[in-house]
């Protein structure tokens, strides 16, 4: 289970640009709950990841992941059990390495400290895995990443990060810089992984219908709050449309996010 519990953050302190982002900021995500996360612009939603992935430290409150308590823990500890995908599908990957150690990084990662080596069994589990993703990846593991399109990298930096069994997700608009149907693929593919590996994850989109369709639960942002935490029967009901004006409703203004209502 993910707290943040009563965390406040404040960005350039006692200068004239200090920005409360977050004041008493509460969120409880269950294991295994798939959240996807949608917001206004500058709503606090990378912040928020920031805030789990360690990015960035909280001036008070407490951060716990699974029990643990996190809050001043580095960025690296946490890495080690957070698997967070980019926008961008050259963060997740090393261009100069080919597919094969790039998966060995994240299998070494998943086996938690375990010393093992990259052998033929290996290198055979490695190709089922790359067949899943059905892009002919799986004859190229010599290869360097470097070589691979966009959407192949990022579907291979999702199969990495599956590899190394993370305790929680976080898929910070991994489509958005996509071609729609790379974006599809990825998606499909990211819907599989989180069912059949019961991943704990949260998506930030600013595509309303996908923070829709996708995971058991939406929560939308607005100015260092959670608006509205909607799940289950009532998810299934929503419509974008439903979405905007329950917005416009509790805040008493228009939903300010250009890409959220240009996607839709
Ligand atoms: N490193 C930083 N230093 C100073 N201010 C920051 C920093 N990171 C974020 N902020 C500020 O925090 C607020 C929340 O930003 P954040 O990027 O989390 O919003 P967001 O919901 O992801 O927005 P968008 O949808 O526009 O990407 C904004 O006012 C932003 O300017």
């Amino acid at each position: 289970m993910i707290a943040i519990e009563n965390t406040t953050l404040t960005f350039n302190p006692g200068t004239p640009n200090e920005n409360r982002v977050f004041e008493n900021f509460n969120l409880t995500v269950n294991k295994g709950d798939f959240v996807t996360i949608i917001g206004s612009n500058g709503a606090g939603k990378s912040t928020l990841f920031n805030l789990l992935a360690g990015t960035v430290t909280p001036d008070s409150g407490r951060i716990a992941l699974n029990g643990r308590d996190v809050t001043k823990a580095p960025e690296y500890t946490r890495a080690k059990t957070i698997g967070r995908i980019f926008q961008d599908p050259l963060a997740g990957t090393a261009s100069n390495m080919t597919l094969e150690d790039n998966m060995m990084v994240c299998l070494k990662k998943g086996f938690k400290g375990l010393r093992i080596g990259l052998n033929r069994a290996r290198r055979q589990f490695f190709r089922e895995q790359l067949r899943f993703l059905d892009m002919g990846l799986e004859d190229r593991l010599k290869d360097n990443v470097g070589l691979l399109s966009g959407g192949q990298r990022q579907a291979l930096t999702l199969l990495m990060m599956v590899l190394s069994r993370p305790d929680l997700v976080l898929l910070d608009e991994h489509t958005a810089a996509l071609d729609p149907r790379n974006a599809e693929i990825v998606l499909s593919l990211t819907t599989h992984f989180v069912k059949e590996y019961d991943l704990t994850t949260m998506m930030v989109t600013h595509n309303m219908q996908q923070a829709i369709n996708l995971g058991n639960r939406l929560l939308m942002m607005d100015a260092g709050e959670v608006v509205l935490d909607i799940g289950g029967e009532e998810k299934k009901n929503l419509t974008v449309e439903k979405l905007v004006a329950m917005f416009s409703d509790i805040r008493n203004k228009k939903f300010t996010s250009d890409e959220a209502l240009l996607s839709r």
